[in-house]
């Protein structure tokens, strides 16, 4: 039983307790709403106190809506959590992402869930300088013309699945038909690993454990309170089964691998152990020996986790993207057609080189599915150079940092969000119609509103941390889209399933956001996800030379059910 003493002891330190939380937020909100040198900036009130706000949205897998719509409500930048600006113009992303004295922010680090350490996640100037040499090796011109034979052939089991529908009226759901298509090239390009998502069910979970991963990633950017609460551990538990089988098959992938000489194939890992070697870097070399050791494991474990779906997910984003706008938008359709089946004289003909790259419209129609319906939709937040880079550079932090004329407070992370910068009007008039000839300048539009509409098309992001799988992400979704225009027609299914992947449906629910019918929907991660379109697929009339399919071996095509 409790004594009056104990209870009166227990009290007292209750209400000591109380008296101080109670001090502590009083004492910061007073701050915030008083000293904080980001105090005129706008936004919801709730954000000058919590990143909650933005975590909230991130769940919901719709900040980058949110942020849209917060962009119209508070003007070019808006403050959306304690220390985060977000900024919305050409200026901004130059401010940002191009001044050398800016890094990617440490929010950057709850990317990892269990602790794996890869570029993504990787702060330190230096090791993502050496880690991006490695990918820029793997992923340089030359190592993609030696690629290119691994992504026709896979290109071909694609097309296969839908010659085993065409003509069927059975919808097809292009989302995880394109998923397989990428891992399965994107396991070929990191680890030489036939995963063969297309063809068999074993890895068919990849795909779907890959977006959950990126999305609970994006949450814990968003949030990090969640992750320093413990929350990421409390997921990985709750999800074990998912989580064990993710890291046992890309573990098995690696170790599987690692058990070939170096030169066994032309993948992220010979790339990297070449790459130690020629640079006659001693660190790297040290590195190189001991491969087999656990620490090298859980480094290209580290690597894989990261390399698998930005090699994957983003292109599964373009091709769904471009299928979607093409099926809506029948003198595009017509107009893209025409140019792939009037260029080329056969499928086999449909390669990397000039006549690709003399089609212009395909590209136009990739840069504006691109534009509308981007498969990054995450915040790549940055901020000034901290720490001891700062200390070793006192001239860079008396500098003051600028954004779009706003000087910036030391430890403010601040982004231009690429969804929202490619539906700003001013770049964009009419922001969400699908309208590919803005690419081509064919409307006597002057040559410095054009110029200014490009610097404001960010895909593949910009700066120190761009995209380096930009070149392999046009060739892939260049020649899967061209390949199959050149087999087949294809339309929007008729009834519900037509519906999938555009607003205003079930799944996207009562959101206001979501009510535009002809937007492909982005559900907001690391990468965004995606569900649909769906379609229905004919055999193009005309001699398209099926030969080279009809020797199908069974195919499994995925359909809405
Ligand atoms: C349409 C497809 C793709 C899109 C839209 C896309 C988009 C992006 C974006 C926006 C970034 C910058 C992220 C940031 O600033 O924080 C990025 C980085 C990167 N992407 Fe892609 N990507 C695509 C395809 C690929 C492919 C096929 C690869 C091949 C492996 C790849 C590899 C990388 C790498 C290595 C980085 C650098 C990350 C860093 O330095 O932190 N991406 N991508």
């Amino acid at each position: 039983m409790m004594t009056f003493s104990t209870f009166f002891l227990s009290s007292t330190a209750t209400t000591y307790a109380v008296a101080t939380v109670l001090s502590l937020s009083l004492g910061m909100f007073v701050y915030r709403l008083a000293f904080d040198p980001l105090k005129k900036f706008p936004g919801p009130v709730i954000a000058r106190f919590t990143d909650g706000y933005a975590g909230y949205h991130a769940i919901r897998r719709r900040l980058h809506l949110q942020t849209s719509s917060d962009l119209k409500a508070y003007g070019p930048v808006y403050r959306q959590g304690p220390n985060r600006l977000v900024f919305n113009t050409v200026t901004a992303l130059q401010d940002i992402y191009l001044n050398p004295k800016v890094t990617k922010a440490r929010a950057y680090k709850y990317s990892s869930l269990e602790g794996q350490e890869n570029l993504l996640s990787t702060l330190d100037r230096q090791r993502r300088r050496q880690k991006r040499k490695v990918y820029g090796r793997l992923l340089s011109e030359r190592a993609l013309q030696a690629f290119e034979p691994t992504m026709h052939a896979e290109t071909r089991v694609f097309l296969r699945q839908l010659l085993a529908v065409a003509g069927t009226d059975v919808p097809v759901n292009m989302t995880p038909l394109c998923e397989r298509l990428v891992t399965d090239v994107s396991g070929l390009m990191a680890f030489g690993h036939a995963l063969e998502t297309q063809s068999k069910d074993d890895n068919r979970f990849l795909p779907r454990a890959m977006m959950g991963r990126l999305a609970l990633a994006n949450m814990f950017v968003a949030w990090p309170t969640l992750s320093i609460l413990g929350m990421n551990k409390l997921v990985v538990w709750w999800n074990k089964a998912k989580f064990d089988a993710f890291r046992a098959l890309l573990m098995r992938i690696v170790s599987t691998r690692m058990s070939l000489p170096k030169d066994a194939k032309v993948d992220y890992y010979s790339v990297a152990t070449t790459q130690a070697v020629k640079t006659n870097d001693k660190s790297a070399e040290q590195n190189q020996q001991p491969l087999s050791s656990p620490e090298s494991m859980k480094e290209l474990w580290g690597e894989a986790t990261f390399l698998v779906p930005a090699g994957g997910m983003t292109t599964s984003g373009a091709l769904t993207a471009v299928f979607f706008y093409l099926s809506r938008n029948p003198a595009a359709y017509a107009r893209l057609a025409s140019e792939i089946r009037t260029t080329f004289s056969s499928a086999k003909a449909i390669q990397n080189g000039p006549v690709l790259a003399s089609c212009t419209y395909l590209r136009a129609v990739i840069d504006e599915s691109l534009r509308l319906s981007v498969p990054t939709t995450s915040m790549p937040w940055r901020e000034r150079i901290y720490g001891e880079e700062a200390a070793n550079d006192p001239a860079a932090s008396s500098e003051p940092f600028i954004v779009d004329g706003h000087v910036i407070p030391p430890g403010t992370m601040v982004v231009v969000n690429t969804y929202c910068i490619m539906h700003n009007e001013e770049y964009f008039p009419d922001p969400f119609a699908f309208r590919p000839e803005r690419w081509l300048a064919e409307d006597g539009e002057d040559e410095k509103t054009f110029q200014l509409r490009r610097r404001a098309f960010v895909p593949f992001g910009t700066g120190e941390a761009m995209c380096l799988g930009k070149g392999m992400a046009y060739l892939e979704t260049s020649l899967v889209v061209a390949k199959t225009l050149w087999y087949f027609d294809f339309y929007r299914a008729p009834g519900a399933a037509g519906d999938l992947g555009g607003g205003a449906t079930v799944k996207t629910g009562k959101d206001p956001a979501r009510g535009r019918v002809d937007e492909f929907q982005l559900y907001d991660g690391i990468v965004s996800d995606h569900d649909g379109p769906g379609l229905v697929f004919t055999r193009r009339s005309g001699d398209a030379g099926w030969d080279d399919l009809l020797d199908s071996q069974s195919c499994d095509a995925v359909l809405v059910s």
